[in-house]
């Protein structure tokens, strides 16, 4: 009889998504089908299979397909979108937006026929933009589609933290707020490291400079590589999310979700702070903000709502 596991498709198997679903085995979160294009069907398999066989050495449990089939994504627990053309240096994430758009607004067409009871989480870009497109594609309820980028946004955020501190990782805390792009909102007001707001431990010179990094965080790493964007990072971020879900965990990280009403936005999706369990986005927080923060969140606003209606919201 077959182990019953969660089952968590992966579509893209490109950077991002062959290392998402390496890392997702790796965490046991369940069986993983990792899904591209059938031109690409024979070097999707052979990724799978070579994480498969990772797994006598490694020690973890969990089967991995690949495939260019949706019948072998049928009744996914979880979805996760990762499928399209990722920027070149000098690009913006937005330039990105009709190409993807297609593309995501077909892999959900699919992803609706065959797992309607999924949660479905997006990390194609422009990604607050592909996560509108892909809720409209779907047709689900807004709870079961999310959008990665404030975890990885954040994580960005607190390693330079830790850099600059000469501390752990662990005990930084920070979050980020707004769209995935260059005017997203890093809240210095409720970071800390160990306890400590880190305005008493940086001078505000080097807090500006850390802003200034993580909002062009994606960026950097673009300009680095040449020829792609950044994955390790990105991956772990969609499993700590694929893992809140699964586990139930009720963690409250930042997600992009729609915004109906929530500081004083409507009809969009944007990064804000929420809670993941069992159900997707369980709740989304409301923070009180100076004048100053929300005027930089307005901003942010203005430029998911700019991208957003290129493809009409
Ligand atoms: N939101 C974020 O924080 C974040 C982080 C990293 C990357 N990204 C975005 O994620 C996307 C993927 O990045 P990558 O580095 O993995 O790119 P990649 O080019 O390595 O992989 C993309 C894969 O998608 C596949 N694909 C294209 N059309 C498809 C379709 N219709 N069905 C199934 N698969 C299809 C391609 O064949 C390719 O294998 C890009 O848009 C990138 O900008 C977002
Ligand atoms: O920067 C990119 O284009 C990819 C991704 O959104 C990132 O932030 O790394």
């Amino acid at each position: 009889m077959a182990i019953k596991r969660n089952k968590i498709t992966v579509v893209g198997a490109g950077f991002t998504g062959a290392t998402t679903a390496l890392m997702l085995a790796q965490k046991e979160l369940g069986n993983v089908v990792l899904l591209d294009i059938p031109q690409l069907e024979n070097p999707t398999k052979g990724k799978a299979l070579d994480m498969l066989q990772a797994s006598p050495v490694q020690k973890f449990d969990a089967q991995i397909t690949g495939t260019s089939s949706y019948d072998d994504a049928a009744d996914s627990d979880i979805v996760i979108i990762t499928a399209g053309i990722a920027r070149k240096p000098g690009m913006s994430r937005d330039d990105l937006v009709n190409t993807n758009a297609g593309i995501v607004r077909s892999v959900c067409e699919n992803v609706k026929r065959v797992a309607p009871e999924s949660i479905v989480i997006i990390l194609s870009n422009p990604v607050d933009a592909m996560t509108y497109v892909a809720y409209q594609a779907l047709g689900f309820p807004k709870n079961r589609v999310i959008g990665q980028s404030g975890v990885l946004d954040t994580a960005r955020y607190c390693t330079f933290i830790a850099q600059e501190l000469n501390v752990s990782v662990e005990d930084v805390r920070g979050f980020v707020l707004g769209g995935h792009g260059d005017d997203m909102v890093p809240l210095v007001r409720y970071s800390s490291v160990g306890g400590i707001p880190i305005d008493s431990l940086i001078p505000a010179e080097r807090i500006a400079d850390i802003v200034q990094r993580t909002r062009t965080g994606g960026g950097e790493i673009v300009s680095l590589l040449g020829n792609g964007s950044a994955y390790y990072a990105p991956a772990a971020s969609l499993v700590q999310m694929t893992e809140a879900i699964l586990k139930d965990k009720k963690r409250i990280i930042p997600v992009i979700a729609f915004l109906e009403g929530e500081y004083g936005y409507d009809n969009l999706f944007m990064g804000v702070p929420a809670l993941l369990g069992a159900d997707g986005i369980e709740k989304v927080f409301e923070l009180e903000l100076t004048a100053e923060e929300k005027a930089a969140l307005d901003k942010s606003a203005d430029s998911v709502k700019a991208v957003t209606a290129i493809i009409g919201s």
